[in-house]
């Protein structure tokens, strides 16, 4: 269980996103409660990666605010990022590291402590006997695998995490899933894209359906 549960843990605020010569949306509104899992849906094009980006920080909108726990994610930037976990759609692993090391890395970058040696935590995501090759060495599918092995360490509440399914195979999926539904069981909120069908899951699904504005 994380230690403080709120009702409302992240806000958006009339968010508009223009880019270049194009407006991608306007005045969306999100209400992210801890517990929920968010589903931003929509075609290629349409917005989706720009939204989650904004949600973290990482883009400004055109108009309109983030809020965390009620306040502006501006005015409280340390302290959402002390409890926000964001993974890219590119699986922002560093290729000449090894599994391991990556996990060390990430493990040093966010201060954390390993909950478990880090070799049983491979082993969770599926890569034994891959710990110690160099990531640029392994397929797609295992490079992601070592992105996500994160969520298997994090601490933080809020996981803002773009197309997280890409290139997994059908286990690495199931394991995607059963390790969400302990996050939100938890306490955790989960915000992410994907183009997959996620309404026959274990638990309940928010959608937010973008339209492509030319
Ligand atoms: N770095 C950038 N600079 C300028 N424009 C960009 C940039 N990244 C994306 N865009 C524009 O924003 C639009 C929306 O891109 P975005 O990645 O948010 O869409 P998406 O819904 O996530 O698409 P996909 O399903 O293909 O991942 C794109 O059509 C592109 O023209």
């Amino acid at each position: 269980m994380y230690k403080v549960v709120r009702a409302v843990l992240l806000q958006g605020r009339e968010l508009q996103s223009v880019r270049g010569e194009r407006t991608l949306f306007s005045d969306i509104n999100l209400d992210v409660t801890s517990g929920q899992l968010w589903q931003i849906e929509g075609p290629n094009g349409a917005g989706k990666s720009s939204l989650l980006r904004i949600l973290a920080g990482l883009l400004p909108p055109q108009h309109g605010a983030v809020l965390f726990e009620g306040e502006s994610i501006e005015q409280c930037r340390e302290r959402y990022y002390y409890d926000l976990l964001f993974i890219g759609h590119k699986a922002g692993i560093k290729p000449e590291l090894t599994a391991i090391e990556n996990l060390e890395f990430y493990a040093a970058v966010e201060g954390l402590e390993f909950t478990q040696p880090p070799y049983e935590l491979l082993a969770q995501v599926g890569l034994v006997g891959l710990e110690d090759i160099p990531a640029q060495r392994l397929s797609a599918g295992q490079q992601r695998r070592i992105a996500l092995a994160r969520l298997w360490f994090s601490q933080t509440r809020l996981w803002i995490l773009d197309e997280p399914f890409t290139a997994l195979d059908v286990s690495g999926i199931a394991l995607l899933h059963e390790r969400f539904q302990q996050h939100l069981a938890h306490g955790g909120a989960i915000i992410l894209t994907s183009h997959q069908d996620l309404q026959s899951m274990s638990y309940p699904v928010q959608r937010l359906t973008l339209r492509y504005q030319h």
